[in-house]
């Protein structure tokens, strides 16, 4: 069974159709790149996916059960999580607070203060976990906001995957970061997606080619072509739509 299947997937916002009846089915454990030109879609895609946006029509499956109509927060409940283009951590929190929160999220569906003291410990070992597994155990009691660019994403792909999802939707992971925080987030993006499905959005062709197992190129909310990185390398619709003669 797929870890996603989409099925005739559409939104629309007034009289425009961005995303326009795509069929896309991700294979469990498999990381799935979504490349495109600017204002392709990608983002309403995921928006889609999370349940931050409701389909205009189409059905999206999770696992085999059916999660379009319900709330982002059921569906993170699901095992789908997402990580944002804009950096989505409390700065005012440390690191660890951050991870500490995020674990108690996913346990409760909100914030609340008042929790078994089981819960509580499996959440702060949780955070002490993906606290190693993203390298910031130095900066464990640094506030967020005061954090480098890149250890404010990588926080941020830990808070993703903090609630053990089993399906990671990951919005520009490695947007504006030099070449070696390229290589550090690619690492830890290789060992997020142990165990899990991936699905990427992603500019840098570099990092695309790198970490996917397939990838789908949306153009003007249709997806043109689907197949693993040299079918697309090579495919002359995606040369003509989107890579260009160049980069292909
Ligand atoms: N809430 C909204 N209301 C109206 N139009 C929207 C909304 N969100 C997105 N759009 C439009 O949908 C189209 C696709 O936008 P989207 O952000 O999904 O593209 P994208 O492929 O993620 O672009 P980029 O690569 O620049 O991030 C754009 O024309 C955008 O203006």
């Amino acid at each position: 069974m797929s870890a996603l299947s989409i099925k005739g997937l559409t939104k629309s916002f007034g009289p425009a159709e961005v995303i326009c009846g795509v069929d896309l089915d991700v294979a469990d454990n498999e990381v799935h790149a979504v490349i495109g030109p600017n204002g392709a879609g990608k983002s309403t895609f995921f928006n889609l996916l999370s349940g931050a946006f409701a389909p205009t029509d189409g059905e999206i499956y999770l696992h085999g059960d059916r999660i379009n109509g319900l709330s982002p927060d059921k569906i993170q409940q699901r095992g789908l999580s997402r990580s944002f283009q804009v950096s989505n951590v409390f700065g005012n929190l440390s690191v660890y607070e951050n991870l500490r929160c995020a674990c108690f999220k996913q346990a409760h569906s909100g914030y609340v203060f008042w929790r078994p003291a089981s819960k509580v410990r499996a959440a702060n070992q949780r955070a002490e976990e993906v606290l190693e597994m993203i390298g910031l155990q130095e900066l464990r009691d640094v506030p967020a906001g005061a954090l480098p660019y890149a250890s404010q994403r990588a926080l941020e792909i830990g808070m993703t995957i903090a609630c053990d999802a089993s399906v990671v939707l990951l919005d520009e992971p490695t947007a504006g970061m030099s070449n070696t925080e390229t290589t550090q987030a690619i690492n830890l993006i290789r060992q997020v997606a142990e165990g899990r499905t991936l699905m990427i959005v992603e500019h840098d062709m570099g990092v695309v080619f790198e970490l996917a197992d397939r990838i789908s190129v949306l153009v003007y909310g249709k997806i043109i072509a689907t197949g693993k990185p040299e079918e697309i390398r090579n495919d002359p619709r995606v040369k003509e739509a989107y890579l260009g003669e160049e980069a292909a």
